[in-house]
């Protein structure tokens, strides 16, 4: 398949990595010192197993470079999706899909209002990976599992769900119910986040403390009443689920919020608690856990603060 990801970085240019490996037309759309490094080192993805390294990657700046591609894989982080989205017109043919699993619920709608809603499948991934250096990104290891919109058996997404599996890493399906999954991973990932990152700790030093273990649950239980209240008839059990699933991965474990609070770089954290503590405004659901971690976040959202 001819395939362009929107955004090589953690995600992008690791499920990237993986589909030129397996021998697809893989381009990578980056910028500035990455970009710099993908033309002139190529890609180099550290994994737990050993290193892969495409010395030889399609990488550009300009989408019309590429020209119309089966997919553009679009992984840019929340705040760029606007931006980035208004960029996708040449890469655009008559079947062309647009996967995203991007965190959050909005990213669909953004990118949609440049290619048109049948063009975008949403979806989630959990898999956690970034940028180490430029052109350099490090997949720590664990689950790469990725479900996305079929749009009532779309072949071009169904041949990029097959495409995924076959790299023999990654784990893709697509789902008639994507909104539900994007909602279920709304309200763990907006809880898991706004705990380790107000923290500033990983899921281990957290889920064994009592105190912290129970405002986790208080952080589910809110966004989770949000969801009811927006209309996503979410099934309570996903509450311990998100939990039991927190409680089996690697202690080390951080969400992709930390790691960009933890590297300077801005975050998505009002696209996530900040979303959650914004939607219970407007529904008068209370949601005092995520407003008060949303307090403690905001003025990160941004990178880090000024001198006052
Ligand atoms: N990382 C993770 O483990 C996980 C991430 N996600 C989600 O996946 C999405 C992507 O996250 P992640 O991979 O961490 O993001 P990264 O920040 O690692 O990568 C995004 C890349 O896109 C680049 N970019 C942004 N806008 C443009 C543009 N207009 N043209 C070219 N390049 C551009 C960025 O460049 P620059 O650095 O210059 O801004 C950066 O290199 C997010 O929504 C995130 O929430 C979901 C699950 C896990
Ligand atoms: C928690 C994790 C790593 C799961 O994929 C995630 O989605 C994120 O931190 O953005």
């Amino acid at each position: 398949m001819k395939i362009a990801i929107m955004g090589a970085g953690g995600i992008g240019g690791y499920v990237g990595g993986r589909l030129a490996e397996a021998g697809h037309e893989v381009h990578l759309i980056a910028r500035g010192a990455h970009l710099a490094a993908l033309r002139s080192d190529g890609l180099r993805v550290e994994t737990p197993d050993g290193p892969l390294s495409i010395p030889d990657i399609h990488a550009a700046e300009d989408p019309a470079e590429i020209g119309p591609v089966d997919i553009i894989y679009f992984a840019v982080k929340l705040a760029d999706t606007d931006a980035a989205a208004a960029r996708l017109a040449p890469l655009l043919g008559p079947n062309t899909r647009v996967v995203t699993v991007q965190n959050g619920i909005d990213s669909k709608n953004i990118i949609a209002a440049h290619t048109g809603a049948e063009r975008v499948s949403a979806g989630i991934i959990y898999m956690a990976a970034n940028i180490t250096a430029p052109g350099v990104i490090s997949f720590l290891g664990g689950v790469q599992r990725m479900v996305f919109d079929g749009q009532g058996g779309n072949a071009v997404l169904a041949a990029f769900a097959e495409a995924c599996n076959a790299t023999g890493h990654l784990q893709a399906e697509t789902t008639e119910t994507p909104d539900m999954l994007v909602w279920q991973k709304f309200v763990g990932l907006s809880s898991f986040s706004a705990w380790t990152s107000a923290a500033r700790l990983p899921s281990g030093a957290l889920r064994t403390h009592p105190e912290a273990r129970a405002m986790f649950r208080q952080l589910l239980e809110e966004a989770h009443a949000v969801a009811l209240a927006v209309g996503h008839d979410l099934n309570p059990g996903v509450i311990d689920h998100t939990i039991s699933l927190i409680d089996t991965q690697p202690p080390t474990m951080k969400s992709s919020l930390l790691v960009d609070i933890e590297a300077g770089k801005p975050n998505e954290a009002a696209w996530l608690s900040g979303r959650v503590h914004q939607l219970g405004q407007e529904l008068g659901v209370p949601t005092p856990g995520h407003s008060a971690l949303w307090s403690i976040l905001a003025p990160w959202a941004d990178g880090p603060p000024g001198p006052a």
